[in-house]
Protein backbone atom coordinates (compact mmCIF):
# COMPACT_ATOMS: atom_id res chain seq x y z
CA UNK A 1 0.00 0.00 0.00
CA UNK A 2 0.91 3.27 -0.50
CA UNK A 3 1.19 5.87 2.42
CA UNK A 4 2.15 9.87 2.29
CA UNK A 5 4.11 10.67 5.58
CA UNK A 6 5.59 13.71 6.66
CA UNK A 7 9.29 13.85 8.37
CA UNK A 8 9.24 16.14 11.27
CA UNK A 9 11.29 16.82 14.36
CA UNK A 10 11.40 18.31 17.90
CA UNK A 11 14.89 19.34 19.38
CA UNK A 12 16.03 16.59 16.95
CA UNK A 13 13.65 14.33 18.07
CA UNK A 14 12.68 12.85 14.83
CA UNK A 15 9.50 11.02 13.73
CA UNK A 16 7.22 9.88 10.66
CA UNK A 17 3.90 11.81 11.04
CA UNK A 18 0.93 9.84 9.43
CA UNK A 19 -2.75 11.13 8.56
CA UNK A 20 -5.55 8.53 9.28
CA UNK A 21 -7.82 10.16 8.56
CA UNK A 22 -7.61 10.66 4.86
CA UNK A 23 -6.09 7.45 4.22
CA UNK A 24 -6.08 4.14 5.89
CA UNK A 25 -3.41 2.72 7.68
CA UNK A 26 -3.40 -0.81 9.33
CA UNK A 27 0.07 -1.61 9.74
CA UNK A 28 1.83 -4.54 11.88
CA UNK A 29 4.59 -3.78 14.32
CA UNK A 30 7.17 -5.25 11.53
CA UNK A 31 5.62 -2.77 8.96
CA UNK A 32 5.88 0.09 11.54
CA UNK A 33 10.22 -1.30 12.29
CA UNK A 34 10.78 -0.68 8.83
CA UNK A 35 9.26 2.45 8.30
CA UNK A 36 11.45 3.83 11.10
CA UNK A 37 14.61 2.00 9.93
CA UNK A 38 17.59 4.40 9.16
CA UNK A 39 18.74 2.17 6.24
CA UNK A 40 15.74 -0.10 4.66
CA UNK A 41 12.92 2.54 5.35
CA UNK A 42 12.48 5.95 5.88
CA UNK A 43 14.37 6.41 9.46
CA UNK A 44 13.13 8.10 13.07
CA UNK A 45 12.83 7.85 16.32
CA UNK A 46 8.64 7.82 16.64
CA UNK A 47 5.91 7.03 14.29
CA UNK A 48 3.33 9.60 14.85
CA UNK A 49 -0.48 8.96 13.47
CA UNK A 50 -3.43 10.92 13.60
CA UNK A 51 -6.50 9.70 14.05
CA UNK A 52 -10.20 11.22 14.81
CA UNK A 53 -10.95 11.02 18.41
CA UNK A 54 -12.53 8.70 20.14
CA UNK A 55 -13.85 10.79 23.20
CA UNK A 56 -16.30 13.74 23.19
CA UNK A 57 -14.50 16.92 23.73
CA UNK A 58 -11.09 15.96 21.58
CA UNK A 59 -10.19 16.96 18.79
CA UNK A 60 -7.70 14.07 17.32
CA UNK A 61 -6.36 10.76 18.71
CA UNK A 62 -2.25 10.78 18.69
CA UNK A 63 -1.04 7.39 18.67
CA UNK A 64 2.91 7.09 19.17
CA UNK A 65 5.31 4.11 17.71
CA UNK A 66 8.81 3.95 19.09
CA UNK A 67 11.06 2.75 16.25
CA UNK A 68 11.17 -0.45 17.26
CA UNK A 69 7.08 -0.96 16.39
CA UNK A 70 5.98 -0.98 19.85
CA UNK A 71 3.14 1.26 20.67
CA UNK A 72 3.17 3.88 23.63
CA UNK A 73 1.92 6.00 26.04
CA UNK A 74 2.85 9.60 25.27
CA UNK A 75 5.76 11.60 22.97
CA UNK A 76 5.81 14.95 24.35
CA UNK A 77 8.09 16.31 21.13
CA UNK A 78 5.96 14.60 19.04
CA UNK A 79 2.94 16.21 20.50
CA UNK A 80 4.41 19.12 19.87
CA UNK A 81 4.82 17.92 16.12
CA UNK A 82 1.49 16.36 15.71
CA UNK A 83 0.19 20.43 16.28
CA UNK A 84 1.92 21.84 13.70
CA UNK A 85 0.98 19.14 10.87
CA UNK A 86 -2.62 19.66 11.85
CA UNK A 87 -2.75 23.17 11.66
CA UNK A 88 -0.12 23.29 8.25
CA UNK A 89 -2.37 20.10 6.77
CA UNK A 90 -5.16 22.51 7.57
CA UNK A 91 -6.70 19.30 9.49
CA UNK A 92 -7.66 22.13 12.84
CA UNK A 93 -7.52 26.15 12.23
CA UNK A 94 -7.89 26.42 15.74
CA UNK A 95 -4.20 27.68 18.05
CA UNK A 96 -5.10 25.07 20.15
CA UNK A 97 -6.29 21.61 20.07
CA UNK A 98 -6.80 18.88 22.79
CA UNK A 99 -5.49 15.15 21.70
CA UNK A 100 -6.24 11.76 23.66
CA UNK A 101 -3.52 9.30 23.90
CA UNK A 102 -3.50 6.17 25.62
CA UNK A 103 -2.65 7.45 28.13
CA UNK A 104 -4.84 10.82 29.10
CA UNK A 105 -5.17 14.35 27.02
CA UNK A 106 -2.92 16.69 26.19
CA UNK A 107 -3.14 20.33 24.81
CA UNK A 108 -1.23 21.72 21.91
CA UNK A 109 -0.58 25.43 21.79
CA UNK A 110 1.29 27.18 18.77
CA UNK A 111 2.71 29.97 19.63
CA UNK A 112 3.25 33.26 17.72
CA UNK A 113 6.87 32.66 17.45
CA UNK A 114 6.50 29.76 15.88
CA UNK A 115 7.56 27.09 18.89
CA UNK A 116 4.99 25.12 20.78
CA UNK A 117 3.74 24.60 24.34
CA UNK A 118 1.88 21.21 25.58
CA UNK A 119 0.26 20.81 28.40
CA UNK A 120 1.67 17.38 29.35
CA UNK A 121 -0.75 16.93 32.01
CA UNK A 122 0.02 15.85 35.73
CA UNK A 123 3.06 13.41 36.40
CA UNK A 124 2.15 10.69 38.33
CA UNK A 125 4.12 10.54 40.86
CA UNK A 126 3.21 7.18 42.94
CA UNK A 127 5.70 4.16 41.89
CA UNK A 128 3.56 1.84 41.53
CA UNK A 129 2.16 3.96 38.34
CA UNK A 130 5.27 4.49 36.75
CA UNK A 131 5.19 1.37 37.44
CA UNK A 132 8.64 0.64 39.26
CA UNK A 133 8.50 -2.20 41.76
CA UNK A 134 10.34 -0.77 44.64
CA UNK A 135 9.48 -4.23 47.13
CA UNK A 136 12.37 -4.49 49.37
CA UNK A 137 14.45 -1.32 48.24
CA UNK A 138 15.17 1.33 51.03
CA UNK A 139 14.21 4.62 49.16
CA UNK A 140 16.07 7.62 50.24
CA UNK A 141 14.07 11.08 51.14
CA UNK A 142 15.92 13.70 49.35
CA UNK A 143 13.62 16.88 49.47
CA UNK A 144 9.74 15.75 48.76
CA UNK A 145 11.14 12.70 46.36
CA UNK A 146 12.35 9.29 47.50
CA UNK A 147 15.32 8.04 45.11
CA UNK A 148 15.72 4.15 44.59
CA UNK A 149 18.82 2.87 44.90
CA UNK A 150 19.46 0.55 42.01
CA UNK A 151 22.15 -2.40 41.72
CA UNK A 152 22.36 -2.18 37.82
CA UNK A 153 25.19 -2.53 35.29
CA UNK A 154 28.04 -2.89 37.96
CA UNK A 155 27.25 -0.22 40.26
CA UNK A 156 24.33 1.13 42.32
CA UNK A 157 22.29 4.07 41.25
CA UNK A 158 19.39 6.86 42.63
CA UNK A 159 16.76 6.60 40.76
CA UNK A 160 13.49 9.17 40.75
CA UNK A 161 11.49 7.48 39.13
CA UNK A 162 8.13 9.30 37.28
CA UNK A 163 5.63 8.83 34.89
CA UNK A 164 3.95 11.15 32.59
CA UNK A 165 1.86 8.52 31.16
CA UNK A 166 4.97 6.84 29.44
CA UNK A 167 7.43 5.65 32.33
CA UNK A 168 11.09 7.49 33.43
CA UNK A 169 13.37 6.72 35.71
CA UNK A 170 15.91 9.89 36.46
CA UNK A 171 19.91 10.19 38.01
CA UNK A 172 21.69 12.91 38.46
CA UNK A 173 24.88 12.79 36.99
CA UNK A 174 28.07 14.96 37.36
CA UNK A 175 28.73 15.55 33.44
CA UNK A 176 26.46 14.36 31.12
CA UNK A 177 28.96 14.12 28.32
CA UNK A 178 30.70 11.51 30.09
CA UNK A 179 27.42 9.75 31.72
CA UNK A 180 27.97 6.11 30.58
CA UNK A 181 24.60 6.15 28.82
CA UNK A 182 25.18 3.38 26.01
CA UNK A 183 25.84 0.97 28.62
CA UNK A 184 23.98 1.79 31.61
CA UNK A 185 20.68 3.43 29.72
CA UNK A 186 20.05 -0.06 28.25
CA UNK A 187 20.63 -2.02 31.67
CA UNK A 188 18.17 0.47 33.43
CA UNK A 189 15.53 0.45 30.13
CA UNK A 190 15.23 -3.54 30.56
CA UNK A 191 15.81 -3.44 34.58
CA UNK A 192 12.87 -6.33 35.61
CA UNK A 193 11.68 -3.95 38.42
CA UNK A 194 9.81 -2.07 35.19
CA UNK A 195 7.56 -4.30 34.26
CA UNK A 196 7.07 -1.71 31.03
CA UNK A 197 10.66 -1.31 30.55
CA UNK A 198 11.30 2.59 31.06
CA UNK A 199 13.25 5.34 29.57
CA UNK A 200 16.49 6.06 31.23
CA UNK A 201 17.27 10.06 32.16
CA UNK A 202 20.59 11.39 32.64
CA UNK A 203 21.01 15.00 34.25
CA UNK A 204 23.26 17.89 35.29
CA UNK A 205 22.48 20.09 37.31
CA UNK A 206 23.76 23.41 35.74
CA UNK A 207 21.88 25.59 38.00
CA UNK A 208 18.72 25.78 39.37
CA UNK A 209 16.35 27.06 36.35
CA UNK A 210 19.16 25.06 33.60
CA UNK A 211 20.01 21.21 33.30
CA UNK A 212 21.78 19.41 30.87
CA UNK A 213 20.07 16.11 29.72
CA UNK A 214 20.78 12.95 27.88
CA UNK A 215 17.97 10.22 27.66
CA UNK A 216 17.96 6.51 26.81
CA UNK A 217 14.61 6.12 25.20
CA UNK A 218 12.76 2.69 25.76
CA UNK A 219 12.13 1.62 22.16
CA UNK A 220 14.33 3.82 20.87
CA UNK A 221 17.50 4.05 22.18
CA UNK A 222 19.51 7.56 22.77
CA UNK A 223 17.78 10.17 21.09
CA UNK A 224 18.57 13.94 20.65
CA UNK A 225 15.76 15.15 22.94
CA UNK A 226 12.89 13.32 24.78
CA UNK A 227 10.09 15.71 25.46
CA UNK A 228 8.76 13.76 28.28
CA UNK A 229 11.93 12.92 29.72
CA UNK A 230 12.89 16.58 30.02
CA UNK A 231 9.52 16.81 32.00
CA UNK A 232 10.25 13.89 33.72
CA UNK A 233 13.54 15.18 34.90
CA UNK A 234 12.43 18.87 36.20
CA UNK A 235 9.49 17.42 37.81
CA UNK A 236 12.10 14.89 40.07
CA UNK A 237 14.70 18.04 40.16
CA UNK A 238 12.38 20.24 41.56
CA UNK A 239 10.91 17.30 44.10
CA UNK A 240 14.56 17.18 45.27
CA UNK A 241 14.57 20.55 45.93
CA UNK A 242 17.57 21.30 42.99
CA UNK A 243 15.50 22.72 40.74
CA UNK A 244 12.86 26.10 40.36
CA UNK A 245 10.20 26.49 37.47
CA UNK A 246 10.70 26.86 34.45
CA UNK A 247 13.80 25.22 33.71
CA UNK A 248 15.76 25.41 30.78
CA UNK A 249 16.34 21.98 29.32
CA UNK A 250 19.34 21.24 26.87
CA UNK A 251 19.23 18.42 24.92
CA UNK A 252 22.12 17.24 22.31
CA UNK A 253 19.27 18.79 19.46
CA UNK A 254 18.47 21.71 20.87
CA UNK A 255 16.35 23.60 23.94
CA UNK A 256 13.48 22.66 25.67
CA UNK A 257 11.58 24.51 27.96
CA UNK A 258 9.61 23.15 31.22
CA UNK A 259 6.93 24.69 33.98
CA UNK A 260 5.89 23.26 36.81
CA UNK A 261 4.07 24.27 39.88
CA UNK A 262 4.15 21.35 41.83
CA UNK A 263 2.19 17.85 42.41
CA UNK A 264 -1.53 17.77 40.57
CA UNK A 265 -0.45 20.94 38.33
CA UNK A 266 0.00 19.86 34.77
CA UNK A 267 3.77 19.99 33.27
CA UNK A 268 4.20 22.70 30.29
CA UNK A 269 6.68 21.59 27.55
CA UNK A 270 7.72 24.54 25.33
CA UNK A 271 10.03 24.00 22.09
CA UNK A 272 10.32 23.66 18.29
CA UNK A 273 8.62 21.65 15.78
CA UNK A 274 10.13 21.37 12.19
CA UNK A 275 8.87 19.98 9.15
CA UNK A 276 11.54 18.28 7.32
CA UNK A 277 9.91 16.88 4.23
CA UNK A 278 7.32 15.05 2.74
CA UNK A 279 6.89 12.14 0.74
CA UNK A 280 5.18 8.98 -0.13
CA UNK A 281 6.26 5.21 0.25
CA UNK A 282 4.96 1.71 -0.96
CA UNK A 283 5.04 -0.24 2.45
N1 LIG B 1 10.44 6.30 23.99
C1 LIG B 1 9.27 6.81 24.71
C2 LIG B 1 8.26 7.44 23.71
C3 LIG B 1 8.79 8.71 23.06
C4 LIG B 1 9.10 9.78 24.06
C5 LIG B 1 9.96 10.96 23.57
N2 LIG B 1 10.41 10.92 22.22
C6 LIG B 1 9.31 12.29 23.93
O1 LIG B 1 9.55 13.29 23.24
O2 LIG B 1 8.57 12.32 24.96
C7 LIG B 1 8.60 5.65 25.48
O3 LIG B 1 8.76 4.50 25.08
O4 LIG B 1 7.90 5.95 26.46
Amino acid sequence: MKLKFTKMHGAGNDFIVIDAIHQEVDLSAEQWRRLADRRFGIGADQILVVERPRSAGVDFRYRIFNSDGGEVEQCGNGARAFARFVSDKGLSGERSIRVETMKGVIAPRLEDDGSVTVDMGAPRLDPTEVPFDSAGLAGWLEGADITWPLPVGGKTVFLSVVSMGNPHAVQVVEDVDSAPVATLGPAIETHPRFPNKVNAGFMQVVDRHHIRLRVFERGAGETLACGTGACAAVVAGIRRGLLDSPVRVAARGGELSIAWDGPGQPVYLSGPAVTVFEGEIEI
